[in-house]
């Protein structure tokens, strides 16, 4: 079994070096031309949290987790811990051939997350873009199976890294579903559409959930930027239902000022949460709606409710992918992939190294399998 390395370097960024060791060129939002791919430690003045002041509290639980994907305190998770780990997560293209046999007759479904599984986690994450291969990849996944993109990106921004129209989109962690705008396969006709909220005019199923939180996101997004200004490499990300903190380029020094920030601002929405992904702080509304209810959705909007001969298969590298980890565990039907390549707490069966192995493990998908008992004549 390949011996990977532990824990600490879970958050490297592909194709960057570690934010301290960089120079010469800074990430902020509030900077013209941030459009940069590396981080640095830009040279802003120290912010002042008055924790006291402020009423806030940070449970040490928060800046530890911040902490745990930091290389600095990671422990690497090595020798038979690590084996005993793959032993109950084992790679799914090692396993290939047992997945293929236990979706044999059934109707194979494909959800995939976007960062960290279609695309590497790079720095900037307006630059995540997926290699034309992945795109081909998804696109003939997707020619053979429904399949849909389930990510914390809002719609328009992961449409416009996946571009391809025949594809189910649950964007803004699920909370923003749309159907294909192009027919593309027989699936899309036998639709039961479950239709909530509104959509494009081809769309065939929409779901927008927490259409009702629009406006208080938005209004978090500015304060949070304003808030976020004076922490260097800070970034707030709109994602439509939802926001993202970046602080992947932030100077590990000021994570607990930016945790604070952002928890201060909280205290005056009640109706909103905070969850952690990778370097990323997560502000959604506080309703009963994951990645595994879009999961859930989707399959029922396709048809599959209730059904014994369905075979979803999730795909993701997130915390957030846990929730439809879960509920493929629960249903006891279909299969959950970590994308990882060290060990980590997860419900999902099998796991893949990084995006290339996603690639490998699409292709192989809708590879004829050679017939195993042909002999040579
Ligand atoms: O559900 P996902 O599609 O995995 O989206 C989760 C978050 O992904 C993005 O952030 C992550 O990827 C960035 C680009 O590689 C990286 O810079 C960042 O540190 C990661 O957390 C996205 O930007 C977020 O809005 C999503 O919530």
């Amino acid at each position: 079994m390949t011996n990977h390395a532990g824990f600490a370097a879970e958050d490297a960024v592909t194709g960057a070096v570690p934010a301290a060791a960089q120079a010469g060129r800074h990430f902020s939002p509030f900077m013209a031309g941030r459009r940069g791919t590396d981080c640095k430690k830009a040279a802003a003045p120290p912010v002042h949290v008055d924790l006291a002041g402020a009423g806030v509290t940070i449970p040490g639980s928060w800046l530890d987790s911040m902490r745990a994907s930091s290389p600095r305190h990671a422990k690497p998770v090595v020798g038979a811990e690590h084996d005993e780990w793959m032993e109950k997560h084992p790679s799914a293209l090692a396993m290939f051939e047992s997945i293929a046999a236990a979706a044999k007759g059934k109707e194979i479904v494909v959800f995939l997350d976007y960062d960290g599984t279609l695309s590497p986690i790079v720095a900037d994450p307006d630059r995540a873009v997926m290699t034309h291969d992945m795109r081909e990849a998804v696109r003939a996944v997707s020619k053979h199976f429904p399949t849909a993109i389930v990510s914390g990106r809002c719609i328009d921004k992961v449409f416009d890294f996946v571009k391809l129209e025949e594809l189910y989109y649950a964007g803004s962690h699920g909370m923003d579903i749309r159907g294909p705008t192009a027919a593309a396969s027989e699936y899309h006709h036998s639709m039961n559409a479950n239709q909530q909220g509104g959509g494009g005019e081809d769309a065939v199923v929409t779901c927008q959930p927490a259409a009702e939180f629009l406006p208080v996101i938005d209004e978090v997004y500015q304060v949070l930027k304003g808030r976020m200004a004076s922490i260097a490499g800070a970034l707030v990300e709109n994602n439509k239902f939802c926001l993202s903190v970046h602080y992947r380029c932030v100077d590990e020094a000021e994570w607990g000022a930016l945790d604070a920030e952002v928890r201060a601002v909280m205290e005056g929405y009640p109706d909103l949460r905070l969850t952690k992904g990778r370097k990323v702080l997560e502000i959604r509304p506080v309703i009963d709606w994951d990645k595994g209810s879009a999961l859930q959705f989707l399959l029922k909007s396709l048809g599959y409710k209730g059904r014994n001969d369905v075979f979803p298969i999730y795909i993701g590298d997130d915390r957030t992918d846990e929730d439809a980890f879960k509920v493929l565990r629960n249903m006891g039907q279909g299969i959950g992939i970590l994308v990882t390549k060290f060990p980590k707490e997860t419900t999902a069966s099998y796991t893949l190294r990084e995006p290339s192995e996603v690639k490998e493990f699409l292709r192989k998908l809708v590879k004829p399998t050679p017939k195993s008992n042909e002999t040579k004549g």
